[in-house]
């Protein structure tokens, strides 16, 4: 799967939002950094995956796809803020649980956080496209989902979001 059309539609809403709220000119790696890890608990949150003591249903797959793609935005802008760029690479079969899988993924984006550097967002990057997968995602739904949020978030900056 081809994601250049996605980073070059991420780099153009982040223009965007810099531009509408005057941070052209200020370092907002660490507040996506942040925006990230918030993403990723609130996708967890929608599945229920480490919820053990309770019984309620996940949320529809609509949902969990919704709050996926905010993280594949924060993904792909973080990769943008060092010029960083995803080849990607056929995912392997895995048997790992969400819950684990989450877990990897948070330490994934400590150690890019710490040191971002091309290995480290590849491993981040295809990590998340492996959640995807674990949570029943194919790459094609993923950018489609990817398409319509990023078309949400231009609505959002025009309603004053
Ligand atoms: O510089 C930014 C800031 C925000 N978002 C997008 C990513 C998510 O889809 C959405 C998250 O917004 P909240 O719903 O969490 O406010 O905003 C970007 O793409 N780039």
């Amino acid at each position: 799967m081809d994601w250049s059309s996605l980073f070059s539609m991420q780099k153009k809403l982040d223009s965007y939002i810099e531009s509408n709220h005057q941070l052209e000119n200020k370092d907002v790696f660490h507040d996506k950094y942040l925006a990230l890890l918030v993403e990723l608990g609130e996708l967890a949150n929608e599945t229920r995956c480490f919820k053990f003591w309770s019984n309620k249903p996940r949320s529809s797959d609509s949902v969990v796809l919704e709050e996926y793609v905010d993280g594949i935005h924060f993904i792909l802008s973080l990769g943008i803020e060092k010029g960083l760029y995803y080849h990607s690479i056929e995912l392997e079969n895995t048997s790992v649980s969400e819950t684990e899988q989450f877990n990897s993924i948070f330490e994934l984006c400590v150690k890019f956080n710490n040191n971002p550097v091309q290995e480290n967002y590849d491993r981040l990057f295809y990590n998340y496209l492996l959640l995807g997968q674990i949570l029943g995602f194919t790459e094609v739904d993923i950018q489609d989902a990817y398409f319509k949020k990023n078309e949400i978030n231009y609505e959002r900056q025009n309603q004053g979001y």
